[in-house]
C-alpha cells in the first residue's frame, strides 16, 4: 500500500534516511520504532512530503507520490502529531469539519460525519460539539485530533508520537480506543513511537530503524523471538517477552473449564487481566494455576505453562530469566512494575 523504494534524506554531509526499502501492509498498522535521531520521523513527513526525499521514491497505492501536488497528497492522508495543534479559536465540531468542509460537503452530510467520529474516538457529541479546546484535557484534546485525521476518511494515517504528551492514564485509555478503532477502520497506519512497550503492544509490524537504515521489519514476535541483529536484540532488552505479555489479555491464553463445584481453590483474575499481571498473580501466591472469571464468574484456568509457551514462543525461560519455581529475582522484576 505504502513503499518506500531506496529513500532517502541527505543534510549536508550526513543521512537522516539512508537507502530505505519496506513496504507498509494494508490495512494494518506499522510501528516504526527506533533511538532518538535514527529517521523515524524524517521517514514519515517524506510520506505525506512535509520533507522532501533527496533520493528514492514513496508509493501510494503504486502512484509515485511525486506525481501529486503536496497539498492534494496531503489530503488524502489522515496526520496525526503529539501536540495535535486544535485551532484555538473554532470549537470542536469546527475542529473536527476542517477537512469535510475544505472537500466541499454539505452542511448536513459534514454535521452527521462530526457526530459519528466524536463517537468513535468515545467523546459525547451533545456534551462536546461545542467546547473550544482550552476547554479540553490533553487526553480529549488528542481524541478530536484523531477525530479530525479521520475526518476525509484517508486510507492511510501517519502518526508521530501521538500518545507521547499523555499522562500514562489517559495513554493507556487512549491507545485502547485506538486499538479499536483501528480494528473496526483496517486504516494503513504508520506510526512513529521511541516506546518500544507501545510498538509491541499496537503494531501489527514493527519496523526498527537505528542510524537512517532499517535493522528488521516483522511482527513484534518476530522481533522478540527471531531478532535479525545485536542490535534488536539489545534494543528490545531481555523484557521484552515480558513487554509483550504485559500488551494481552489473559483471556488469550486460557483453557476454558466449566466452574468446578465447591470453594473456589486457586486464586482468581478476571480475563480481562494483562498477561504479565497474571504472571506476577502466580508469583505472589505461589501458585501455577490461576482460575480465570469473567463478570465474576469463573470461565477457565490459566497456567504458568501456558503463559510461557506463549510467550516465549520459539526462545527459552533463559530470554527472560523467568523460572515457574523460581527464584526470588524474577518475582522481584515481575511483582514491582504493575502488581495487579
Ligand atoms: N532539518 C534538518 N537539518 C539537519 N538535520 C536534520 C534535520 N531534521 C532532522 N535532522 C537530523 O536527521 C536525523 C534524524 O532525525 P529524525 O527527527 O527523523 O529522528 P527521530 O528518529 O524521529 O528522532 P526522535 O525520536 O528524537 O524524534 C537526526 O540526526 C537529526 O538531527
Amino acid at each position: 500500500m505504502i513503499e518506500l523504494q531506496e529513500l532517502e534524506k541527505r543534510y549536508a554531509d550526513s543521512y537522516a534516511v539512508h537507502t530505505l526499502s519496506l513496504t507498509f501492509p494494508e490495512g494494518q498498522l506499522t510501528a516504526l520504532l527506533g533511538p532518538s535521531g535514527c529517521g523515524k520521523t524524517t521517514t514519515l513527513r517524506m510520506i505525506n512530503r512535509l520533507t522532501e526525499p533527496t533520493g528514492g521514491r514513496v508509493l501510494l497505492g503504486g502512484q509515485d507520490t511525486r506525481e501529486l501536488r503536496p497539498e492534494t497528497l496531503r489530503r488524502g492522508i489522515g496526520y496525526v502529531i503529539q501536540q495535535i495543534g486544535l485551532f484555538p479559536h473554532l470549537n470542536v465540531a469546527q475542529n473536527v469539519a476542517t477537512v469535510p468542509d475544505l472537500l466541499g460537503r454539505s452542511r448536513q452530510d459534514t454535521a452527521r460525519r462530526v457526530d459519528e467520529l466524536l463517537e468513535l474516538v468515545g467523546l459525547d457529541p451533545a456534551v462536546y460539539r461545542r467546547k473550544k479546546p482550552a476547554e479540553l484535557s490533553g487526553g480529549q484534546a488528542q481524541r478530536v485530533g484523531f477525530a479530525r485525521a479521520l475526518a476525509a476518511d484517508p486510507p492511510v494515517l501517519l502518526m508521530d508520537e501521538p500518545f507521547g504528551a499523555l499522562d500514562p492514564l489517559a495513554r493507556d485509555a487512549l491507545q485502547e480506543a485506538f486499538r479499536d478503532i483501528q480494528r473496526r477502520l483496517n486504516k494503513t497506519v504508520v506510526m512513529v513511537t521511541h516506546d518500544i512497550d507501545e510498538a509491541l503492544r499496537l503494531g501489527d509490524q514493527v519496523a526498527l530503524m537505528n542510524a537512517g537504515r532499517l535493522e528488521q521489519f516483522g511482527t513484534p514476535d518476530d522481533l522478540i523471538h527471531r531478532p535479525a541483529s545485536d542490535f534488536v536484540r539489545q534494543f528490545l532488552g531481555e523484557d521484552a517477552t515480558l513487554r509483550q505479555l504485559a500488551g494481552r489479555p489473559v483471556a488469550d491464553f486460557m483453557t476454558p473449564e466449566p466452574a468446578p463445584p465447591g470453594p473456589a481453590t486457586r486464586p482468581t483474575v478476571a480475563d480481562t487481566l494483562n498477561a504479565r499481571s497474571a504472571l506476577s498473580v502466580m508469583l505472589r501466591e505461589g501458585t501455577d494455576q490461576l482460575t480465570v472469571t469473567h463478570a465474576g464468574r469463573p470461565v477457565g484456568r490459566v497456567g504458568w505453562a501456558d503463559l510461557q509457551a506463549a510467550g516465549l514462543r520459539g526462545g527459552t525461560a533463559g530470554t527472560t530469566g523467568v523460572q515457574p519455581a523460581g527464584p526470588p529475582t524474577p518475582a522481584e522484576r515481575l511483582a514491582a512494575p504493575d502488581s495487579a
